[in-house]
């Protein structure tokens, strides 16, 4: 039987249902549509550019993977990219599944017909001149939004990628939480040194990487090889180097390297996703040269940079977001950039598939599922409507103006659970109670505190409410 592309999609999407999680499903592979199969070729449309590229990103394995399993080791997938509600853009981007692709953060350019041009250890070429790159071009200083939460990093970021190799900045270590931009950070790097200095060979690596490659060196028996490959880059970056963590050969060969960059005036730039101090499992001598140059950490981005990222996006997707859709979700995705970009995805193809405008209620509509899942159970809202019906005030009360007693207390016990079982910023706090600002939060945290210890009864109520939290997170 003929399949069509509909009972191929779906299928995939079966398997693709058993593989990720619930949220991730729905934001990136519900908005999904098959349009067309032609012999080994399954056409899917996607939302926008960005999407693609999310995809492209992060699923490109279990893409290959279903596809092979549907239309057989020859497969390919094509993509579809929507660029404005109405016009389409056919095939400006297309995949040739399977085994293509091999690194996290490649270019296009094997779709585009050329040959990628691999050594021994699926990396780039050795040849200088080569134009090839594993890095990923997306990621620059330019789209790279400056805050207080990244100042120090980014600054001496651009610091070396002026002069590699020459600043004290090295090694330059990078450290933050998860979804921070770090990846984006150590790539714009590269890619800034690989446009200014001709001949310079920049390397991205994933300590991962370098540890499977370490691996099957020492399998095959070209351990020279490997070693040899690794002594001719001029600018190292390595990414997530907490992975090293326990491998002790692999962190004998990496300081072996290491060394001999240095000495030889070579770039190292390194990720981790904590502070040097708290690598565990590495060895003291390469912690100590993680320690050499200079460590600088990223933070989640405050209000002001999470509203400069979002406008920043839309603008680069040529997608229009009202100011007040853009605070909304800028206040209310407080846990990571990458979350943050995930909401903004599922909006915009949300409002694509059902040809509506963006605007404020598809925006909190969107949310409502995907913050049910980043917040753990317990979110504002149910501590809102928990707190309400404890004190009997409406939540509408609660975010109120009024400055009744009873009033005022509930909400600031509501604020005070808030800041303790939830992950907001004092400011989403305060956003999610009328607009209220920080110090108004802090103002209640505090006080709750104090009548805790005073008031032996209302002590009794706060443990009470604590206990309904504790319940629904079990
Ligand atoms: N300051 C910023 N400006 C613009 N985009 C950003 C910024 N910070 C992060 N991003 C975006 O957020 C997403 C996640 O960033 P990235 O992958 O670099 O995070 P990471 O810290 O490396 O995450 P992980 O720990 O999971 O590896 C990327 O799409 C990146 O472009």
């Amino acid at each position: 039987m003929v399949k069509s592309e509909t009972s191929v999609w779906d299928d995939c999407l079966d398997f693709i249902r058993g593989q990720v999680g619930d949220q991730s499903f729905r934001t990136w592979f519900e908005p999904i549509r098959p349009l067309s199969l032609n012999q080994e070729t399954l056409t899917i449309q996607v939302p926008s550019q960005f999407f693609y590229e999310y995809l492209e990103e992060h699923y490109v394995h279990l893409l290959r993977q279903c596809i092979q399993n549907q239309l057989g080791p020859g497969g390919k997938l094509e993509y579809s990219v929507i660029v404005d509600s109405g016009s389409m853009q056919n095939q400006a981007y297309s995949v040739t599944l399977p085994n293509q692709r091999q690194h996290k953060n490649n270019s296009w350019d094997n779709a585009n017909g050329k040959q990628e041009v691999v050594n021994p250890f699926e990396m780039p070429s050795l040849d200088k001149n080569s134009r090839y790159s594993n890095l990923n071009p997306n990621y620059s200083f330019d789209n790279y939004i400056e805050g207080d939460c990244n100042r120090l990093a980014r600054s001496a970021g651009i610091a070396v990628a002026e002069k590699p190799g020459i600043t004290s900045f090295n090694p330059l270590m990078i450290y933050g939480g998860v979804g921070l931009g770090k990846t984006h950070l150590v790539q714009a790097i590269g890619n800034k040194v690989s446009e200014a200095t001709s001949g310079n060979f920049v390397l991205y690596v994933s300590s991962e990487k370098f540890t499977t490659q370490f691996t099957d060196a020492i399998k095959n028996n070209s351990i020279q090889s490997f070693t040899n490959y690794y002594l001719q880059v001029d600018t190292l970056i390595i990414d997530d180097v907490q992975f090293f963590s326990g491998k002790e050969k692999t962190q004998e060969m990496f300081f072996h390297i290491f060394n001999h960059l240095h000495q030889n005036g070579k770039q190292i730039i390194m990720s981790s996703d904590r502070a040097p101090r708290d690598l565990k499992g590495l060895q003291d001598r390469l912690l100590s040269r993680f320690k050499w140059g200079l460590t600088a950490d990223l933070q989640m981005p405050d209000f002001e940079t999470r509203m400069a990222i979002i406008m920043r996006k839309m603008q680069s997707d040529g997608i229009y977001i009202p100011d007040d859709v853009v605070e909304y979700l800028a206040y209310s995705v407080d846990t990571n950039v990458r979350e943050l970009e995930g909401v903004l995805i599922s909006l915009i193809a949300h409002a694509t598939l059902n040809k509506t405008d963006i605007n404020l209620e598809l925006a909190k509509q969107t949310l409502k599922n995907i913050v049910h899942d980043i917040e753990s159970e317990v979110g504002v809202d149910y501590i809102q409507k928990t707190v309400g019906e404890y004190f009997q005030i409406s939540v509408e009360d609660l975010k109120d103006k009024t400055r009744k007693k009873e009033i005022v207390i509930a909400r600031q016990v509501a604020m005070y659970l808030c800041k303790e079982y939830t992950n907001h910023s004092l400011k989403s706090i305060g956003y999610h109670f009328g607009g209220r600002d920080h110090s108004t939060v802090i103002h209640a945290v505090q006080s709750v505190s104090d009548m805790m210890d005073i008031d032996q009864k209302f002590g009794q109520a706060i443990e009470e409410l604590k206990k309904k939290m504790k319940m629904k997170m079990v």
